[in-house]
């Protein structure tokens, strides 16, 4: 349990010599990991067709066949903006990118929707460790709390 958690009220390392340093779960560390994690897709050129929304002009039929659009950049935008709650809701939206292009794309040996087999071995690779560590540090400052409350 990290019950030795507690915010230290004095300084570190005051008169009574050093204080440990505790490694404190982080229940919010995913945003920036998250952030890095699509930062690094945006500099991946297998990324290319899927940091914006598909233009219709471009594509007529795309919304007829694809119910729920998305892309990086407005997945970036809703990490930004604060909109995510949690990185499995980031997980859904990513997630939905790769389904959209293996419903839209006319054979499985497409250009662009190969460039979504590599995109997405690497973000599911990626935000497996983002999402234990979150839940994680959720489940220890839930236990945190019960703790708290049990002393009142
Ligand atoms: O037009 C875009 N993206 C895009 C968006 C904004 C831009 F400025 C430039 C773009 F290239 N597509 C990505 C989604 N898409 C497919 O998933 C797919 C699967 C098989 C064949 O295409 C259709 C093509």
């Amino acid at each position: 349990d990290f019950c030795l958690q507690e915010e230290d009220t004095e300084a570190p390392g005051t008169s009574s010599g050093h204080r440990l340093r505790q490694v404190v779960p982080d229940r919010d560390a995913w945003k920036e990991q998250c952030k890095n994690l699509l930062n690094y897709i945006f500099e991946c050129e297998d990324s290319e067709p899927f940091r914006q929304p598909v233009d219709p002009q471009n594509y007529p039929d795309y919304h007829g066949i694809i119910d729920t659009p998305m892309d990086f950049g407005s997945v970036k935008k809703t990490l930004g903006e604060d909109r995510y709650e949690n990185p499995i809701e980031l997980c859904k939206d990513t997630r939905l990118i790769f389904a959209n292009a293996k419903a839209y794309t006319p054979n499985k040996r497409s250009k662009i929707y190969s460039m979504t087999l590599r995109l997405s071995a690497f973000f599911e690779e990626q935000i497996r460790t983002i999402i234990s560590e979150y839940k994680t540090a959720v489940k220890s400052s839930d236990s945190h709390k019960r703790a708290a409350v049990k002393t009142q």
